[in-house]
């Protein structure tokens, strides 16, 4: 707040305040890639974002929205919230220090996605406060298969929808949403997909690091990290970008006023002793004026010339009411922010060299969320009387002549006061109560939509997620030689193996055979669950080759399935129908009846085999080892 008064604050100011809240940051790039905000260009950093808001809708933007979270935190009381932000801030200053020595995307927007590639977890926890605090309290194994099963996703899906909603690029969130595991992203190594996860990960497991108690990182150790070798950096440097990020970590700490955790730095040279992390509180007078204000039944700021020495301190003492006594207007205003006092009681307010002063003051509390809940109060001297009127323009509740005040009339007012504050405090809890319904809603909503297009045994997409995709794909513009192509899949003779083992047998067979195709999926490719025993492989971007190769692939490891149901060995086999995009198909389901026919042809001539559909053609493949014929 004090930075969007002062007209010198510059864009990397204001930014640097701005990155120090994963939300606020969300929120920002949401606003500067909101429609409203016009271009099509979207923009990933927080410095751009600032620019094309404008300064000025960012101070309120920031001052507004962190409060109102003060309210949403909190809730779910097995969520560490503290550890949180601590995290989120390192992460992203250690991913923009890793993309400085890198140059594999701007420092600035990995910065920002990587603040906010964790805040799925915030979005559980503040949503669904209780439950997601059982859910950690249980201490599951695997906490995303556990969020999966309770949610109906996980937090890494829902950071990912999130940093999408904010206009993060997705040549960034994709690879996020993948910063725990890597090896699930399917990224083609040396990708700049799969570098971007390697970076984000090796940001991640740094952080978490640095945030374990006694987690010592020496350079010597980080020689040692698999992630470390895998990035293309020496331990060397990595130990330096790390060592700058959590210096900086300690500036950005006071600036969120979190506590100093337990945590050590690495060493500069193997064999040195590591650093302590040591963040710094907030001065203690401060920290103590603010608890003192939240403590108090009725906070007053009381803001004059006369200081301490103002008769009115006087009559507050009479009335047992603890008043903050402000002389200089930027000090008050530094600590107005975190004590949000009930009443404000501004003096001098028309005096000659101090109301244009005041008024902008008043403007500037009113314009925020937080502001509009203080009672003010204006006190003018006798000769001030013709600015009253423009004093409740700029937002004043009420105005006194200083010469009428007297300890009983200020105790009355103080009542109005009470009241008031209770109002808006009541008006504040249904607030959040509506928010938090509001959330649980779209996010229910979310889980429904989830469900409705996951296969609930295989866990795979559906079939109406795949005609989805599908439409998708038709109408993104692809290369001449990488079409869209599907291979449809069948499971051979697979009622024999419910009748001769049973259904749940049979199940399990499909499970399996799901995971199998699933493997090693490239970056373009997907499978979907399309029928019973109907598989679906679609690509956005193979060539024929490439198609071809992946279809042997994929008989040849479900031939080569070792299964067991029951002590019983179970092998299956199945066929493949294979499609690519060509002149002849001027809608997408018609490439889905080619590679149909194909799968059918391949049933015929007598499974366990491959059929491609070309140039209005149903060729037969050779297994390998065959002849073509
Ligand atoms: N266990 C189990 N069986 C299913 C499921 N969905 C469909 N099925 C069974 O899958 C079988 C499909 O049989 P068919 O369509 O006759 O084909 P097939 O036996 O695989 O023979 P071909 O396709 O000609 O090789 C039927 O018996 C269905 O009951 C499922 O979710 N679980």
């Amino acid at each position: 707040m004090e930075l969007w008064e002062d007209e010198q604050t510059s864009v990397e100011q204001l930014s640097q305040l701005v990155k120090s809240d994963p939300a606020l940051s969300g929120r920002l790039l949401r606003l500067a890639n909101s429609a409203a905000m016009g271009t099509f260009s979207k923009v990933s950093s927080i410095p751009a974002a600032i620019v094309k808001v404008g300064m000025k809708t960012v101070g309120q933007l920031a001052v507004a929205f962190s409060l109102i979270d003060q309210y949403l935190d909190d809730h779910c009381k097995s969520f560490d919230y503290n550890k949180f932000w601590l995290q989120c801030v390192l992460t992203a200053l250690i991913c923009r220090g890793l993309g400085q020595q890198t140059a594999l995307a701007p420092p600035d927007n990995l910065f920002s996605c990587a603040l906010m590639m964790r805040i799925g977890l915030l979005a559980f926890a503040t949503i669904y406060p209780d439950e997601y605090a059982s859910l950690l309290d249980s201490q599951p194994e695997n906490l995303t298969a556990a969020e999966c099963d309770q949610f109906g996703f996980d937090h890494n899906e829902l950071s990912l929808e999130m940093l999408l909603d904010f206009g993060v690029a997705e040549e960034l969130a994709g690879p996020a949403r993948f910063h725990e595991r890597p090896e699930a992203s399917g990224f083609a190594e040396k990708s700049p997909e799969y570098k971007l996860t390697q970076l984000f990960h090796l940001g991640f497991r740094l952080s978490d690091s640095v945030l374990r108690v006694g987690a010592e990182i020496t350079q010597k150790r980080l020689t040692t990290w698999p992630q470390v070798r895998r990035f293309g950096l020496t331990a060397a440097q990595i130990a330096e970008v790390l060592d700058e990020s959590v210096t900086e970590w300690e500036d950005w700490s006071k600036l969120l006023r979190l506590p100093a955790p337990e945590g050590r730095l690495p060493s500069g040279s193997p064999g040195e002793t590591p650093n302590k992390v040591e963040l710094k509180e907030p001065p203690a007078d401060q920290s103590r004026i603010v608890q003192a204000a939240i403590d108090s039944a009725l906070n007053v700021v009381l803001m004059s010339r006369a200081g301490q020495q103002h008769p009115l301190n006087k009559v507050f003492g009479e009335l047992n009411v603890v008043a903050w006594v402000f002389q200089d207007q930027k000090e008050m205003l530094r600590l107005l922010v975190e004590m949000r006092p009930h009443l404000l009681i501004m003096d001098d307010y028309g005096h000659d060299e101090l109301h244009a002063k005041r008024e902008k003051l008043c403007r500037l509390i009113r314009s925020t969320e937080w502001g509009r809940a203080i009672y003010i109060m204006a006190l003018f001297g006798d000769n001030e009387r013709d600015r009253i009127a423009e004093a409740f323009r700029a937002g004043i509740d009420a105005a006194y002549m200083r010469s009428d005040l007297s300890s009983q009339e200020l105790d009355a007012r103080l009542d109005a006061v009470r009241r008031s504050a209770d109002a808006h405090l009541q008006y504040q809890k249904d607030r959040v109560e509506l928010r938090r319904i509001a959330n649980q809603l779209a996010m229910s909503q979310r889980r429904a939509e989830v469900l409705s297009l996951t296969d609930q045994l295989t866990g795979l997409p559906n079939r109406r997620s795949a005609l989805d995709a599908m439409e998708q794909a038709w109408h993104q513009e692809a290369h001449p030689e990488r079409p869209m192509s599907v291979i449809m899949i069948d499971i051979d003779h697979f009622k024999r193996i419910n009748d001769t083992f049973g259904h749940a047998a049979g199940d399990k067979v499909l499970v399996d055979v799901a995971t199998t195709l699933k493997l090693d999926l490239g970056q373009h490719d997907s499978v979907y669950r399309v029928g019973g025993e109907e598989f679906l492989f679609l690509s956005t971007s193979s060539t024929f080759k490439q198609l071809v190769l992946n279809a042997e692939r994929l008989r040849r490891r479900v031939a080569a399935l070792e299964m067991s149901f029951e002590a019983e060995s179970i092998k299956v086999t199945i066929s493949l129908g294979v499609a690519q995009r060509s002149e002849e198909h001027a809608r997408f389901d018609m490439l889905l009846v080619h590679a149909d026919q194909a799968l059918y042809a391949a049933k015929a001539i007598g499974r366990n085999r491959i059929n491609v559909y070309r140039n209005k053609q149903i060729i037969p493949l050779p297994r390998p080892g065959e002849q073509a014929s």
